[in-house]
């Protein structure tokens, strides 16, 4: 018979062992789950058979690793080199290189495949969605007509003495003073802003004028708020955290947003007062005026032209300067190119005071070839556009719906088949280009959702660089080396230093 002590020490035992067995448990599942989970995305995940690196089978590291170290690109091309296309590079994800994904992806299709949400509810900046985040097919599409009237090109030409006003800005205040000093001159921050001068005063009916410094929002305050707002739609707390950084990004988006509302209310107060003559033909005249037969005459809501014209600075502004930019860039490299480049644009607008027109300057085949070199070769958005496949044949596989897909620009661009010496600026391949090569170039993106404002982009570049080589020799400055214009990719890839510094001479005629 047991006696009370030894009764309690076995109830003791049972009960010790009973806790013990339970702590195991507590922390087995968990490392039972976890490693199922790995073997199942490793062997038995509908992507198991795609190749890639080791992490990337059951893990999302490398896509995160290298959006923090700003090195996306180079990390893409390599993954393309190495296992070719399709290549998955996390769990979920895969990255194609050819031009029929760039049709199966983002082309036309009664089975489109829509945006990723987790990257694009990023760009919001009053938490309205945009023509650029909508992810509804139909919804897009009524935004998308609304707006394209004000993007076609005879429309934007409209407003083509303003795009002249802005460059005219830009050599008083920029180059000319530069070029009497015979100083270098850093322009990296200035071609940001004047492509923000024209992008904002389309926009709001009035310039930020941040070139010369005299108006209410600065490039500083844009710089600002896209610290916060990329990282707020996943913190929704961010807003409060006491970090002076943080709170001058909010402070920067309050502004803007408050700027856009009121110079969107004016504009609408001066449309009625002074009725159909007032602005008429121009950008944002033509943005509150569009309607939409198809949705029963509907227009742009109030929230709609706010949220809309905040995208067209963040999607219009950095990505046209980067891209003029590495132009002069390469051309101060590459005299030969620059020679071609100057003596065509000379030859064709002899005359200093006669600043070229945009259908003139845009029937410069050898100026055509080098923005499209460019956009090739130093694109600021060639990092790809993630979409989840509708369950479709993207290239020549069939890929499950929910799989996050994209076609990578950095990578088709540099297609050695079809660009042969694909790291060199050679624009002449662009004066006799194949099919091939235009199925490969896709820096607009491609389809539906391709950049609305590429004739606004177009339009800014031919007259930007066609009116500086026409009134000045610019060279690079000696101390720019191609690492401090190696792309860093922050969203919009950009030269690494944040600085481009060149030295502008009146032109030798
Ligand atoms: C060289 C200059 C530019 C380049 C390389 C460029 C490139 C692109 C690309 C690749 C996309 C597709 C993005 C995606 O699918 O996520 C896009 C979309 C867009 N771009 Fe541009 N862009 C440029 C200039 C502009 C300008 C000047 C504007 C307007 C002011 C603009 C406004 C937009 C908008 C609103 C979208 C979203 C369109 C939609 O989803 O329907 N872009 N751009």
């Amino acid at each position: 018979m047991s006696t009370p002590t030894a009764l309690a020490a076995s109830t003791l035992a049972h009960l010790q062992e009973n806790v013990n067995i339970k702590w195991t448990a507590v922390w087995t599942l968990p490392v039972v789950y976890v490693f199922a989970v790995v073997v199942y995305r490793i062997f038995f995940h509908p992507l198991a058979k795609y190749p890639g690196p080791f992490l990337a089978k059951f893990t999302d590291i490398y896509p995160i690793l290298q959006m923090v170290k700003m090195t996306r690109i180079y990390w893409q091309l390599e993954m393309i080199e190495t296992y070719g296309s399709p290549v998955r590079v996390a769990t979920n994800e895969l990255y194609f290189a050819d031009a029929k994904s760039w049709v199966d992806i983002y082309g036309q299709s009664s089975n489109p495949c829509p945006k990723e949400p987790v990257f694009y509810d990023m760009f919001t900046a009053t938490g309205a969605t945009s023509v650029l985040n909508e992810r509804d097919k139909t919804a897009h599409a009524r935004v998308r007509r609304l707006l394209s009237h004000a993007f076609s090109l005879k429309a934007l030409l409209q407003d083509e003495p303003l795009v002249h006003q802005k460059v005219e800005e830009l050599v008083d205040g920029v180059f000319a003073p530069a070029a009497k000093n015979q100083k270098s001159v850093d322009i990296f921050g200035m071609m940001m802003c004047h492509y923000l001068d024209i992008v904002s005063y389309l926009s709001f009916g009035k310039s930020f004028d941040s070139v010369s410094g005299h108006g209410e929002i600065s490039h500083h305050d844009m710089d600002c708020f896209m610290v916060v707002v990329p990282v707020q739609s996943f913190f929704p707390f961010l807003r409060y955290v006491p970090i002076p950084k943080i709170q001058e990004g909010y402070r920067g988006l309050r502004k803007l947003i408050n700027f856009a509302q009121r110079s969107v209310i004016e504009f609408q107060e001066k449309v009625k007062k002074e009725g159909d003559g007032f602005a008429q033909g121009t950008f944002l005249r033509n943005l509150i005026d569009a309607r939409d037969e198809e949705t029963g005459g509907s227009k742009l809501t109030f929230e709609e032209l706010v949220e809309n014209t905040i995208i067209f600075l963040i999607a219009g502004s950095d990505t046209t300067a980067v891209t003029t930019m590495y132009i002069i860039w390469e051309c101060g490299k590459n005299p030969q190119v620059k020679k071609k480049l100057v003596d065509e644009i000379r030859t064709a607008f002899p005359d200093p005071k006669h600043a070229p027109t945009y259908q003139e300057a845009s029937k410069l085949p050898y100026l055509n070839a080098c923005i499209d070199e460019a956009l090739r070769l130093w694109g600021p958005l060639n990092a790809g556009f993630p979409r989840v496949s509708s369950g479709k044949v993207i290239g020549n596989k069939y890929i499950p719906e929910g799989v996050t897909v994209s076609t990578i620009p950095y990578a088709t661009h540099r297609d050695p088949k079809v660009f042969p010496n694909p790291e060199e600026f050679i624009p002449d391949r662009w004066l006799n280009s194949s099919a091939e090569m235009r199925g490969m170039l896709k820096p607009f993106s491609h389809g539906p959702r391709n950049c609305i404002g590429k004739h606004l982009a177009e339009i800014g570049m031919h007259l930007t660089l066609t009116r500086l080589y026409q009134l000045y020799d610019i060279e690079n400055d000696p101390s720019m080396t191609d690492a401090m214009m190696r792309q860093k990719d922050r969203g919009v890839a950009a030269p690494w230093d944040a600085k481009f510094l060149i030295r502008p001479t009146p032109a030798k005629r």
